[in-house]
């Protein structure tokens, strides 16, 4: 597990990050969203223990990270700058990894590589943006940590190469239990993936949430009455968090328990009723409305 607790990082007068608690359990995927500068690389930074935090603590499986060799192993960490040794090839990083990493997959790291069609033989220089974003998910991957950091990894990957990574993660989270942090700008890229996602905004974290439990607590519902009715009748005792109206359809976004919100349509006998999926950026819109804040404006 990850604990951060109020965690603080300035940069003279800059709060790049301001009071952040987050808890990372083990074989969650954690999505964190939020605007440029929001503090998302900064606190990634701090979890690798590669900035001092100014205030609070972090600990990795209880260790604290800081000049950490023991926590350090526990994670691979991809940054959003690539950084290679110059004039290294891939053969000669994974040689390098063997030995930082105990765990290093040197056989699977030679299959990953053929199969992204990556030369193991080419300096890495030459390689473009995203091939060195491949080959840094490939080692993160191949290192076998039981955390892997990401900044902004797949917003740096195209849509082929997104979906065969994310494929990847799925198969190591289902079969070891990986446990990603995932920073990114895009809610809609992390929808499939994470399990709970934090939304940081101007340092802060402004909401943690799991998808699980948000999924489970707000829902739309799209009904046609047969008559005009009192919708904050029909639903009294229940939070509605927006109605939209259009011809004679609603759409009411609403939180509660569903069985009871569709006992409440059900009993206006509508000629038509639904209860939708929410996506992630819906639940956040909400969720983050109620909070007084135009997420919008935050993220997409
Ligand atoms: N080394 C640094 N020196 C001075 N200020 C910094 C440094 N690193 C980050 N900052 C500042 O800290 C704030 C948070 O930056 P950070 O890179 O963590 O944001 P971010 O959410 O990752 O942004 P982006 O999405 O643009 O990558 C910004 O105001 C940035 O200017």
């Amino acid at each position: 597990m990850i604990e951060a607790v109020n965690v603080s990082k300035y940069f003279d007068k800059i709060k790049a990050v301001d009071q952040v608690t987050a808890t990372i359990k083990e074989g969650n995927v954690f999505g964190l969203v939020g605007t440029n500068g929001a503090g998302k690389s900064t606190f990634i930074r701090m979890l690798a223990g590669i900035l001092k935090p100014d205030g609070g603590t972090i600990k990795i499986d209880g260790m604290e990270v800081y000049e950490n060799i023991k926590a350090k192993e526990l994670f691979y960490y991809i940054s959003d700058d690539q950084y290679f040794f110059s004039n290294a090839t891939p053969e000669e990083l994974k040689k390098y990894y063997q030995v930082i990493y105990s765990n290093f997959d040197s056989d699977r790291f030679n299959t990953l590589m053929k199969q992204f069609e990556l030369d193991r033989k080419r300096k890495i220089n030459t390689f473009s943006k995203g091939m060195k974003k491949q080959l840094s998910v490939i080692c993160g991957i191949c290192a076998n940590t039981k955390y892997i950091f990401c900044d902004e990894t797949f917003d740096g990957l195209d849509p082929v190469m997104r979906q065969a990574v994310k494929s990847i993660f799925a198969k190591e989270i289902s079969e070891r239990n990986m446990t990603p942090i995932i920073a990114s700008h895009n809610l809609r890229e992390l929808e499939d993936i994470c399990d709970h996602v934090g939304l940081l905004h101007k340092g802060g974290i402004l909401l943690s949430k799991d998808l699980f439990d948000m999924k489970l607590s707000i829902h739309k519902i799209q009904c046609v009455f047969q008559k005009e009715v009192d919708i904050k009748q029909v639903f009294e005792g229940i939070e509605l968090i927006k109605i939209d109206k259009r011809g004679n359809l609603y759409t009411i976004t609403a939180r509660g328990n569903c069985e009871e919100i569709t006992k409440r349509i059900e009993q206006t006998k509508p000629i038509f009723s639904e209860v939708l999926p929410l996506t992630l950026e819906e639940i956040f819109i909400s969720e983050t409305e109620v909070v007084g804040y135009d997420i919008k404006k935050l993220i997409l």
